[in-house]
């Protein structure tokens, strides 16, 4: 009798302690709730989106990570789809911010094309690891006249161009070394080779010169500054964002000392002996003839050293899985390659724009993998004003986050989503405002030409003389801070017999490793 009565109180407890939990639960969102709208006034505060603020501090950040850390990131967003009903905008705590999550393309496009009411509204955790004078803060204006210096040498015809034949060797060089490295012995790190292969391409536009040792320890500082960028800003032992922090401090050390050397050696030069973009950022003037201060060019470049090599060496190692683990479409891009190779003259030395050019089913695969990967799962923007946006009101100060992904995924805009299929992107372009690896706007990109062309170089070569061999083909995958297998796609790089083809101009290079 006593052990029934003994078992009744232990029932009534956890009732008891549960029905607490879920009124202290809600109460807590309430409050926080209340806190952050409280200053909105009229009858303003009916037409914010709907939403859940979450628990003060923490907001949404639990859900958040836990998504992306069990390997369903979508779970995320479409948790907000089935509570509140798929409106597309949804408020929420992020980030130590109000929030307005974006999830429909037309207003993505809205916000990223109208620079003036939409500021950038990055973290201020992210603020501080890639630099307070970096793209990612700078005013406006500052912004306008760094990225036309910045970004006109990078894009375009004639900057590729001159890119185009140290990527080309790059590419050939670095798949001979590791099919030979590997075939016999031991498989490598394909995603972390590729990353010191995108880096070496950047730093040589941006740092030529720069000594093995500089590349090397620089390109460690960002694979552990890159794992601060996503996760909580806790600066204590044994958290990412301090490790991250740490990363920064030695990044900023190693510029520093190239930008003196750098220094030093234009003052026995000259001024104009300019041939990278260090030169250019040391020498460039604004309209009252003041030149940049080193932390402004250090900003700069840990902005892109970082950007460029990063996105282009993920995007590359899913592009060659996803062609290696598909044979329809790996034999379609192969042809395509092949033909564009027998139209090759002897006389001509490596790839030409014009080749490229041609690449066009290879283009189609690069942008599947592009939409299907969604490297920049998300933008980030402020509102400088109050704003309807689609029937909803955007409080001034509040964040916005875009969701690329969920556009990219959104069976209503890409049928299928799940599905790796280059085909969809025969016919006419996208709709603006659904397809948007590289952002939209006045900050759409600075790279996004060359990262294509560095990414189509690559598997051109690769689909002409390679196959990869996975070592744990079913590897588990990490969605922060970027989509990765957790084994950094370890892999053997196996070069393919010569291929002797009569029709082609110029038999040698059809196959890359010969
Ligand atoms: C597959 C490769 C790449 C992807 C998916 C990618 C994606 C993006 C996205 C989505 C943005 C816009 C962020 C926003 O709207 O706030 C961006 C900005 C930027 N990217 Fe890339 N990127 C890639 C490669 C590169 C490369 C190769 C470079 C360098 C040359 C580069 C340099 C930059 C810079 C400097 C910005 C900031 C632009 C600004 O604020 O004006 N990216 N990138």
């Amino acid at each position: 009798m006593g052990g029934l009565q003994e078992g009744v109180w232990v029932w009534w407890w956890a009732a008891a302690a549960m029905a607490m939990a879920v009124v202290v639960d809600w109460a807590a969102r309430r409050a926080h709730g209340w806190w952050w709208t409280k200053g909105i006034g009229g009858g303003k505060k009916g037409r914010l989106p709907p939403g859940d603020m979450g628990w003060p501090l923490v907001g949404g950040m639990w859900a958040f990570l836990r998504a992306f850390k069990s390997g369903d990131p979508d779970a995320f967003i479409e948790s907000f789809h089935r509570r509140f009903g798929r409106t597309g905008m949804y408020r929420a705590f992020m980030f130590s911010s109000p929030t307005i999550l974006v999830t429909l393309p037309e207003v993505c496009k809205r916000v990223l094309m109208d620079e003036v009411t939409f500021t950038n509204g990055w973290p201020k955790a992210t603020v501080t690891l890639i630099g307070a004078k970096s793209f990612l803060n700078m005013p406006d204006d500052d912004h306008r006249r760094l990225r036309k210096l910045t970004a006109a040498p990078i894009n375009g015809f004639d900057a590729l161009s001159a890119y185009l034949t140290f990527i080309d060797s790059t590419v050939v060089s670095t798949l001979r070394r590791w099919s030979s490295e590997t075939t016999a012995s031991r498989p490598i790190e394909f995603l972390t080779e590729l990353r010191r292969m995108t880096f070496r391409i950047i730093i040589q536009i941006f740092m030529s010169g720069a000594g093995e040792r500089t590349m090397d320890a620089l390109e460690q500082s960002y694979t552990d500054l890159n794992h601060g960028v996503r996760a909580m800003a806790i600066d204590l032992p044994g958290f990412a964002y301090r490790r991250a922090l740490r990363a920064r401090r030695k990044l900023v050390a190693l510029l520093q000392g190239v930008l003196d050397e750098r220094r030093a050696a234009k003052k026995g030069a000259g001024v104009g002996a300019g041939v990278d973009m260090m030169d250019r950022l040391i020498e460039v003037e604004d309209e009252q003839g003041r030149r940049l201060e080193d932390e402004d060019i250090i900003d700069l470049l840990v902005t892109y050293l970082n950007a460029g090599h990063e996105s282009s060496a993920h995007i590359t190692m899913w592009a060659t899985m996803f062609l290696q683990d598909n044979p329809d479409i790996l034999a379609r891009a192969k042809a395509e390659q092949e033909d564009i190779t027998r139209n090759i003259p002897p006389t001509q030395k490596g790839l030409t724009l014009k080749d490229f050019r041609k690449m066009d089913y290879l283009s189609q695969v690069v942008d599947e993998t592009l939409r299907f990967v969604n490297i920049s799962f998300v933008s980030f923007r402020q509102a400088t004003r109050d704003v309807f946006v689609n029937g909803y009101l955007v409080p001034k100060g509040w964040k916005l986050q875009l969701w690329y992904r969920s556009v990219h995924m959104d069976p209503q805009v890409y049928p299928d989503p799940k599905k790796f299929n280059p085909s969809r992107w025969e016919g006419p372009p996208p709709r603006a405002g659904t397809f948007l690896p590289f952002g939209l706007g006045s900050r759409i990109c600075a790279g996004n030409d060359l990262a294509k062309l560095e990414i189509s170089v690559f598997l051109h070569h690769f689909l002409l003389g390679y196959r990869l061999e996975r070592e744990n083909p079913n590897c588990r995958v990490r969605y922060l801070p970027h989509p990765r297998p957790v084994d950094n796609c370890l892999a053997k790089i196996i070069s393919l017999p010569p291929v002797m083809d009569t029709e082609i101009k110029n038999p040698r290079i059809l196959c890359a490793n010969q």
